[in-house]
């Protein structure tokens, strides 16, 4: 089994840190005190059986929901009263938030479209369209970085699904994110994709934090440095693969569900 990219998690900065998080609707709370430090250069998985909390987590760390109780901290900035769209441009990138891909556009247009947001040219409408050329390096350079450049030139629509979340990634990368979250990265997809995925996502968090809600646990144990396990709302355990995963609580309430 490969080993993960970093070896040291304690050497690496706190840049994402979430204290007492909490989201009640109405008497029910779906997240309770929920206390969650992501680091530069590691892969955090966030795990759980059904309903724990995880996508709740997920919303309320990129603002798409606004914390009942508790607060947030990006890059030593308090977001927790930040909207979302400001939170996306200090950094914090969630997947599928702006990087759809577009069905008609080739690989590598998708990938240049992207690049418009953070260059700011969106707003310069006027500029002809080979003023995009000028992305074409960057364009490739991600292109290359995940395994996609020689369907540059292909259609969206026409590559296989794993290949089209291949795409999304590179579209997120586009934005430069210094903490990127990945909503089930690995769904829906085949044993060679995962291994695909699997390689970019270590290769991604070698220069940024990566948070990833994950149903499949080989792939947490494969490249994940630490985990935290949710569970009714609340972390029930937390540390690397291997410890959480010989917690008897963590196998009477999750690996018992699910492939071990
Ligand atoms: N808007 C909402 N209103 C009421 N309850 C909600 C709302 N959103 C989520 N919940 C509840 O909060 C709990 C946590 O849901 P959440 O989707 O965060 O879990 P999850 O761990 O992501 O689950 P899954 O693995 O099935 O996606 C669930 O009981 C869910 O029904």
């Amino acid at each position: 089994m490969a080993q993960p990219a970093v070896q040291s998690p304690k050497e690496s900065r706190v840049v994402l840190s979430a204290r007492g998080l909490t989201k009640t609707f109405g008497a029910f709370a779906a997240v309770k005190d929920v206390d969650l430090d992501v680091r530069d250069a590691q892969v955090h998985a966030l795990i759980g059986p059904n309903g724990a909390g995880k996508t709740t987590v997920f919303n309320l760390l990129t603002k798409f929901l606004q914390p009942s109780a508790g607060s947030i901290n990006l890059l030593g900035t308090d977001i927790t009263r930040t909207a979302p769209d400001k939170v996306a441009r200090m950094g914090l990138v969630r997947s599928f938030q702006i990087s759809a891909v577009f069905p008609h556009l080739s690989v590598l247009d998708n990938v240049r479209t992207a690049l418009q947001r953070p260059n700011n040219l969106s707003t310069q409408f006027w500029l002809p369209v080979s003023s995009l050329d000028r992305l074409n390096g960057r364009a490739e350079e991600l292109l290359t970085a995940v395994g996609l450049i020689k369907e540059r030139n292909t259609i969206a629509a026409d590559l296989s699904y794993g290949r089209k979340r291949v795409l999304e990634i590179a579209t997120t990368l586009a934005l430069d994110p210094k903490v990127l979250l990945l909503d089930e990265p690995m769904a829906g997809m085949g044993q060679e994709d995962i291994g695909n995925v699997s390689n970019i996502i270590r290769e991604v968090a070698k220069e940024r934090a990566v948070l990833m809600v994950e149903h499949n646990l080989s792939v947490v144990s494969d490249i994940c440095h630490h985990v935290t396990v949710l569970q009714r709302g609340e972390i029930l355990a937390e540390g690397d693969y291997a410890t959480v995963s010989q917690d008897p609580r963590v196998r009477t309430a999750y690996m018992g569900e699910e492939e071990a």
